[in-house]
This record gives structure tokens, C-alpha cells and sequence, in this order.
């Protein structure tokens, strides 16, 4: 049995194991700002590192495990890490320590304007997205007729994306993330965003979508979205995993954590 076929016959899985992240952002300079800084940091998320630079520790000693049928709400505070975790759990980001390991086609949805290039067309870039996303010159022209009905973008999509608008840009970014099935879906709000219209015709595809990979994970700040899609929750605060367990549960604790810290 080869490689690949052992591991599609494992099903996905996500595992991350003592993850810390964290990110050097002045170096240098005054020590009375270094301590001022210090000493008023985001809830002790700043600390000095072996080279005496400030860093933000974004994600501190993080270990989670995902299977198939796992639907996840990330939920936390603004700066609780969630984006970070999304970016290493879809290897954009390597730990600073511990170790991430998946198992399965991922589709991060996140950071989606990222893998756009400006200056070429919108046929090359769903070409490009479609490479980056690991598919085959051909599997991308199979699809290209469904993107391009889905993006109603016309003789546009023969000119370079810097002349779309941002409702346009979202049509085509949407429409290309969504063309293919992924096991493991990594997710933000941005999903929602785009005009009512759009929204609307966007809404059976990602449900479509959503329910055909074994692994969804989505950071949301709305309690109602992540009950319509997620079946069980991690708490982020401060960087560090702060409850996991049932959905409801971790609504709960979530609030618990907000109204302690707005006491
Ligand atoms: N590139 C970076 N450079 C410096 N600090 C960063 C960087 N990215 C994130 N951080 C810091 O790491 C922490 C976690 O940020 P992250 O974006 O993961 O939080 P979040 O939970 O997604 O927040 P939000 O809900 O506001 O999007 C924050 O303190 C943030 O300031």
C-alpha cells in the first residue's frame, strides 16, 4: 500500500502538541520603554527574549486533537490567538516550539487575499489559487467552468484583479477557495463577508462545502454562527487554551472569561 493510500484510508486528523508561537516586535532602544511596555503588555502576553527583544507570545504550550466528524468553534477575545493558530494549523506559520502534524487536504479559508497577485488576470489567478491548493493543471480546467459561472464575472476575469472591486474580489476568491473538497477546513468570519446578494447564493455552497470536509475548524466572534455549524469548542485567552469541550460549555466559559475581564 503506498503512502498516500494508507494515510486516505486513516481519515484526516489534526494534532497539535505544546505549540508556542510568538513574534519579536522591538528590539533594541529605551529600557524604560521596554519595562513600561513590559509592565502594561496585553495580560502578560509580552516577554523578553534570549536576545532581549520584546516578543508577543501569541500562542503558549497549545496541545489539541482533532478527528473526523469534528466540527470546531475557536472562540476568544480579540489578540487570544486564534488566527495564529488557524496559520499554524495550515503550516503557514512553524512553531517557535512543539510540533504540528495534519493528515489530509487542507483549504485554509482564512487570509484568503493573500494568494491573490494583482497584476494578473482573473483566469491566471484561479489557475495559481488552484495549484497552490495542490490541484493538476487539468483536475483546475475541469473546475473552471463552475468557478467562472459562480463569480458572474464575465469578460472580467480576462483583466488584471487590481481593477476589481472589493465585492468582485470576493466573488472570485470565494469562488476558487470553494472549488474543491478539502478534509480539513480551517475558516473565518470572512465567509461572511460580501454583499446581501452574493451572501445568499454563497450560502449553499458552503454548506455544501462545509459539510463534505471531515474536519472543520472556524474562529468567529458569533455565538449564532458557530452553533449553526460547530459541534464542539476550544476557549483561546491570552494565547493559551483556556477550555475545550462541548459547544454550549464553551460559550459559557467564554463568558465567564469577558465579564471577569470587563469587572
Ligand atoms: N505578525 C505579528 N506580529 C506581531 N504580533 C502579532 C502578529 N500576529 C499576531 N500578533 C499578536 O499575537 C496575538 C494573537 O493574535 P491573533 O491575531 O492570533 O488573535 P485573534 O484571536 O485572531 O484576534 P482577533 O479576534 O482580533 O482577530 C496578539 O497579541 C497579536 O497582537
Amino acid at each position: 500500500m503506498s503512502k498516500a493510500s494508507i494515510e486516505a484510508s486513516l481519515g484526516a486528523a489534526l494534532s497539535l502538541e505544546n505549540v508556542s508561537v510568538s513574534f519579536p516586535i522591538y528590539h533594541g532602544g529605551s529600557r524604560s520603554l521596554k519595562k513600561s511596555l513590559l509592565f502594561r503588555g496585553s495580560g502578560g502576553q509580552l516577554a523578553t527574549d534570549a536576545n532581549d527583544r520584546i516578543t508577543v507570545e501569541a500562542l503558549r504550550h497549545v496541545s489539541l486533537q482533532f478527528e473526523v466528524g469534528d466540527r470546531v468553534a475557536l472562540i476568544g477575545s480579540n489578540g487570544a490567538g486564534k488566527t495564529t493558530l488557524l496559520r499554524v494549523m495550515a503550516g503557514v506559520y512553524e512553531p517557535v516550539s512543539g510540533t504540528a502534524r495534519t493528515r489530509g487536504r487542507i483549504s485554509p479559508m482564512f487570509d484568503i487575499s493573500l494568494g491573490i497577485d494583482s497584476e494578473i488576470s482573473g483566469y491566471d489567478n484561479i489557475r495559481l489559487r488552484g495549484l497552490i491548493l495542490g490541484l493538476s493543471p487539468e483536475e483546475i480546467e475541469e473546475r473552471m467552468a463552475d468557478i467562472v459561472e459562480f463569480t458572474e464575472l464575465g469578460d472580467y476575469l480576462d483583466i488584471p484583479v487590481r481593477t476589481y472591486s472589493s465585492g468582485m474580489m470576493t466573488r472570485l476568491t470565494f469562488a476558487v477557495a470553494t472549488c474543491f473538497e478539502p478534509e480539513i477546513l480551517l475558516m473565518d468570519e470572512w465567509i461572511m463577508a460580501g454583499d446581501a446578494a452574493f451572501l445568499s447564493k454563497a450560502q449553499h455552497r458552503v454548506e455544501t462545502f462545509v459539510e463534505k470536509a471531515s474536519i472543520l475548524v472556524l474562529a468567529s466572534h458569533s455565538a449564532e454562527v458557530l452553533k449553526r455549524w460547530c459541534n464542539k469548542g476550544v476557549l483561546m485567552h491570552k494565547g493559551e487554551v483556556r477550555f475545550e469541550g462541548e459547544l454550549a460549555q464553551t460559550l459559557d466559559a467564554y463568558a465567564e472569561v469577558t465579564s471577569r475581564d470587563t469587572v
